[in-house]
Parts: C-alpha cells; sequence; structure tokens
C-alpha cells in the first residue's frame, strides 16, 4: 500500500520525474515524459504495479532525508540496530537521457538491503518480458514492453521470481554500491552505461547553481528556494512546457471521485508560475515558456485550449484506468483531462500579466509574441461576456464567475499597458473601453454590497476564495473597503481549521459529489491579499503556520486535511509552490 502523501519526495530530470518513498521505494515514474504511462505505479495501487525498492531488510529504527543543499538529489539516512546507510536518489539531467541513479553508501556497522524491482508498463497493468543480457562488458537486467525497454544495472543483479526482480545482500561500513534503471526505445540497443559520479556532480553543480540564485532576504528563504527549485523540476527542459504536477488522481478527497490528471500544461499554472519565477529574478525560463506558448497557441485564436501537453499537443482525452485501485481506494484513476476542452474566461488575465512582467524583466517582444497577444486579446473581446467554468474548472453549469470577469479585466488592461507603456500597437481606445465596461459590469453585478464583498458568481451570495486575487492583480487597491470586506467574508465562510476552502462544495456548483480540503494556494493568496490590506501580522502569523505544513524536505501538495493532518490531492502541485513564493514576496 501506498504511503501518506507527505512520506514522498520528488526526483526529475526536467523530463519526467519520480515520487521517493520514506521506505525507499520509487512508488511512481512515467517515462520518458511526465504524462508517459507509468511503469513505477504503486503509488495509485500495490507494489505489484510496479516499484522500486532498495531498503533495509531488517527493521528501520530511523529514517531521515533531505535534499543536498539547493539539489533536487534526495538523501535518505536508515538506521537498523546493525548500522546506518544513506541511499542517494537522482535523475540526472542535460545529457537527454532517462535514468534514475540510486546510490547506496553504508555508514556505520553493517546493514542488510532489500532489493525488489519491480516494472509495469501502462500504469501497472502490462508485465514485461525480463531477461538478463550482457552490454558494454557488464550483466545487465532487460525488461522489454511494446515501445518501452527498461535497463537495470549495478554491481549485483536482482534475480526473477513470480514477477520481481528480488535480491538480499549486506554492507559493511565504506561499502557503496550504484544502482541505474534506464529507458530507451524497445528497438534501440542497450545504452552505455553512465559515469555515475561525473553525472551525479554535473547534476549537482547544475541545480546547486540555480537554486543559489532564488532571493535570500524573503521570509521563510528555503522554503521559497525549495519551492523554486520544484517548480524548476516542473518544466520540461527540452519543449519549455510547464506541468500542474507529476502525479495524477492523487484524491482530494480520500476514497472519492476527486481524482484528476495534472502532468499537462495548464495556461493559467504555468503562467502563474513565470509569473513567480520572474518575481524571484528568473528571466530565462520567461522567454523558453512564450516560446512554448506561440507554438502551442499557433493557429486560430478561437481555438485556444486551456490546457496542452507539455509539448504544446492539443489531445489528452479523459480515460478512466480500472485496473488500478487507486490510491487510498480513492477511484476513479483518470488519465487525461476533461477539462481541456472547457471553456475558462480567466485564463488569458493570467497570460497577459506573465508576459508583460517577463517584457518589464526585459525579455524582449517579438514581431509574433505581440502579434498572438493582440490575437487572443481581440478574441475575448467578441466573448468575455460568456458564462465560464472558472479557473477551479467546475463540472456544474457555466456561471458568470466573478474571477473570471476580474481577469478579462486584467487582460484588457495589460493589453492597454503594454501600448501605453511600451510602444506596442493596438486598438487602444478599445480596448479602454472594454476594460472599463467590464470593470463596471464586475462592481455592479459581482458585488454584493449589503453584505460589502464580492461573490462568486453573479447570481448567488456565495464567496469564494479566488476573489482574494482582485488586489493583487491591480483591479482595486488592498485596502479598499471592498477588498477587506470581501477578505472578511471569505474567511467567515471559507476557513476550515485555519485553512481556506476554495468554495463551498455545497451548494453543488462543481458538479461533483463528495468534499475537498482546504487549498493551500488559497491560503498563501490571503497572506498576500492581507498583507497588500496592511494587515502584516496576521499575514505573517498565517505564513508561519503554512509553511509548517510542508512535509521534512520542503514539498506540499494541492491541498490539506487538517483534521488528518495529512496532504490531500496531486503533490508536489505548482499552484501550492507558486503561491508560497508570491506570498514570501509579498512579505519581503
Ligand atoms: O476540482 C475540479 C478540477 O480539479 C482540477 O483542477 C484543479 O487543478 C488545475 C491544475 O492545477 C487548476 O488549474 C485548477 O484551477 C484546479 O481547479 C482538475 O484538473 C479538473 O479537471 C477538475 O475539474
Amino acid at each position: 500500500m501506498a504511503l501518506p502523501i507527505e512520506d514522498y519526495a520528488l526526483i526529475g530530470d526536467n523530463g519526467t520525474a519520480a515520487l521517493v518513498g520514506t521506505d525507499g521505494s520509487i512508488d511512481w515514474l512515467c517515462l520518458p515524459r511526465f504524462d508517459s504511462p507509468a511503469c513505477f505505479a504503486a503509488l495509485l495501487g500495490t507494489e505489484e504495479h510496479g516499484r522500486w525498492l532498495l531498503a533495509p531488510a531488517d527493521e528501520v529504527v530511523a529514517c531521515s532525508r533531505r535534499y543536498v543543499d539547493g539539489t533536487a538529489l534526495l538523501e535518505t539516512t536508515f538506521t537498523t540496530a546493525d548500522g546506518e546507510v544513506v541511499l542517494l536518489d537522482l535523475m540526472p539531467t542535460g545529457d537527454g537521457r532517462a535514468d534514475v541513479v540510486r546510490r547506496l553508501t553504508c555508514t556505520r556497522g553493517t546493514v542488510r538491503i532489500r532489493h525488489d524491482w519491480v516494472v509495469r508498463t501502462d500504469y501497472g497493468k502490462v508485465r514485461p518480458w525480463v531477461s538478463r543480457e550482457h552490454a558494454h562488458g557488464n550483466e545487465v537486467v532487460v525488461a522489454v514492453a511494446g515501445p518501452d525497454k527498461f535497463i537495470l544495472r549495478g554491481p549485483r543483479l536482482p534475480h526473477g521470481q513470480r514477477g520481481h526482480h528480488r535480491d538480499e545482500f549486506e554492507l559493511s561500513a565504506g561499502d557503496e554500491m550504484t544502482f541505474s534503471t534506464t529507458w530507451v526505445r524497445s528497438w534501440r540497443d542497450v545504452p552505455k552505461p553512465l559515469s555515475f559520479d561525473e553525472r551525479i556532480r554535473a547534476t549537482a553543480a547544475e541545480q546547486q547553481s540555480w537554486s543559489e540564485r532564488s532571493p535570500g532576504t524573503v521570509p521563510h528563504a528555503d522554503l521559497v528556494r525549495r519551492s523554486l527549485l520544484t517548480l524548476l523540476m516542473m518544466t520540461h527542459a527540452e519543449t519549455g512546457g510547464i506541468v500542474a504536477a507529476p502525479t495524477t488522481s492523487l484524491p482530494e478527497d480520500f476514497g472519492g471521485e476527486r481524482n484528476w490528471d495534472y502532468r499537462f500544461c495548464w495556461l493559467r499554472d504555468a503562467a502563474l508560475t513565470l509569473e513567480s519565477l520572474l518575481g524571484a529574478g528568473y528571466v530565462d525560463e520567461a522567454h523558453r515558456w512564450r516560446e512554448w506558448l506561440l507554438r502551442a497557441v499557433a493557429g486560430d485564436p478561437a481555438d485556444l485550449q486551456i490546457m496542452y501537453t507539455v509539448d504544446g499537443g492539443r489531445e489528452l482525452p479523459e480515460r478512466e484506468l480500472h485496473h488500478l485501485p487507486g490510491y487510498a481506494g480513492s477511484t476513479p484513476v483518470r488519465i487525461g483531462n476533461g477539462a481541456v476542452s472547457q471553456r475558462q474566461n480567466d485564463v488569458l488575465g493570467e497570460v497577459m500579466i506573465a508576459l508583460e512582467l517577463a517584457r518589464r524583466a526585459g525579455v524582449e517582444e517579438s514581431h509574433n509574441s505581440w502579434a498572438l497577444q493582440r490575437a487572443l486579446v481581440d478574441d475575448l473581446a467578441d466573448h468575455w461576456d460568456e458564462p465560464d467554468n472558472g479557473l477551479w474548472e467546475i463540472r456544474g453549469p457555466q456561471r458568470h464567475f466573478t474571477h473570471s470577469r476580474v481577469m478579462v479585466w486584467v487582460a484588457f488592461d495589460r493589453a492597454v499597458k503594454a501600448v501605453e507603456d511600451h510602444g506596442l500597437d493596438g486598438p487602444l481606445e478599445r480596448w479602454r473601453e472594454l476594460r472599463d465596461r467590464v470593470r463596471d459590469e464586475v462592481l455592479e453585478k459581482g458585488f454584493d454590497s449589503a453584505r460589502g464583498t464580492f461573490t462568486q458568481h453573479y447570481d448567488t451570495d456565495e464567496v469564494d476564495a479566488s476573489l482574494l486575487t482582485i488586489p493583487l492583480v491591480g483591479f482595486l487597491p488592498g485596502d479598499d473597503p471592498r477588498v477587506l470586506g470581501t477578505i472578511d467574508a471569505v474567511t467567515t465562510d471559507l476557513m476550515h481549521s485555519g485553512l481556506l476552502l476554495r468554495y463551498r462544495t455545497q451548494t453543488g456548483v462543481d458538479g461533483l459529489s463528495g468534499d475537498e480540503h482546504p487549498f493551500l494556494a488559497c491560503s498563501f493568496w490571503l497572506v498576500s491579499a492581507l498583507a497588500a490590506a496592511g494587515r502584516r501580522e496576521q499575514a505573517e502569523e498565517l505564513m508561519d503556520r503554512l509553511c509548517d505544513l510542508a512535509n521534512d524536505v520542503g514539498l506540499l501538495s494541492e491541498e490539506y486535511d487538517p483534521d488528518r493532518r495529512r496532504m490531500a490531492g496531486n503533490f508536489p502541485q505548482a499552484f501550492s509552490h507558486l503561491a508560497l513564493v508570491q506570498a514570501a514576496l509579498a512579505l519581503g
């Protein structure tokens, strides 16, 4: 059975990522890309759905772990009655290969190690054909199924036993053993072995120098640095696409149906990620993502999707995997995401903010990049007043969501500013007129003057945590009485054990059964909104509390269950980490 979500840590190579448990088991890995079918899927089932375990065979009396400095190299230290062993896990970057490297070093006494390599392709469904071969002067274990080939290397290889490859051996103080699993297309030859020391050094050096540029003067600077690096690990280096999370179907409601696939590039999540990276001084990523956007959105602006695959592909149909029992019995397990065909009117606003920040940070507008933005804004001008599914991607009836309308205002506002402040060309008067019209409409229809708060949509008196972004995007100043009233109403209605829910699911607005837990990004937005309102003490107190929820290696999932004190939802989630960075910058 899978561990609690918070007991996992992330390793990755900027192409894909794996989750490593505190028990030494890699329970989630999709190769070679974030959204490829998993070859280790025990996270959503059992070890029979694929995993790679290297851990003490005897009882572990203590286990601690950390990332090596500012890198994504994970070090897990296991203590047993007889000794101590350190497991280093990483995925080397920058070499165009797909390898997982695991190095065991015995630092004290003797430790008996258990090795279990279980490859199952197609998300735990298919047992590959496994054989021992000789390649490049060494014996290797090779697993082949359909288009995939996995090669296990190491100084001591496990043997096949009822669909597993198992071994047990003893390490004594000073012993070191390094294993690797490499993925290639099944019709390719077994590639050369890695030069482990060199690849470990190069990967660590690259990640360390990247994360050293993280701002040192903000509150919770270490967690900010870890968040930024985690966002980098969710960036696909070759294409510039950014995934919302490296997992699918970690439940928002344990045992429920709210299980989604996040291994795609949402324009909203990616744009917000860039906003955080730019705010922290990282500019290159913005340039790369803008190029990604140009390729993904190319064509008729009316065909804009709210999400794409990391390479900009448009097809990600939602499917249920019935062979997987799901994390904690949460079914269905889904791959692909049906929200792809939704109308979400907020998206262009988020994109325009990120591209404006990039411009201000010196990323020059190319002829094509501005032409694309103009075309998208012009298209929005024809459709801005249509109801939509909102940023929460509700599956109930479409509504006139206030947050979506505010973000429509943002899209026109940033378009106006591009002309006014940056000398770009566009129909200034038309955009100004639309901007003012949307603003008037939001103030009239999205505001409940009796209670003094903005509302979730135009036909309700419910509130929604997304309204906290109103001062953050510049729609109204942070100390405007309407913003203060909204902060109070959101806090009163949506606070659950000190954390914010997105909205009240009881109204049925999202068209889903079951409930969910507080959404961490919303609580970080509250920090930023409180800071903008001048309520600094409250903001700091909440920020400290939220930062305490990160797991031992500084990672956050999408939601948090304060009653069970457990993380919920996909993990680690870009939304949570980017909002943490923004909140720290707001306080910094
Ligand atoms: O809650 C229902 C929806 O949940 C997912 O969407 C959430 O995650 C997205 C990616 O981080 C984020 O952009 C969105 O704002 C969140 O609501 C899921 O992907 C949707 O299919 C689902 O309807």
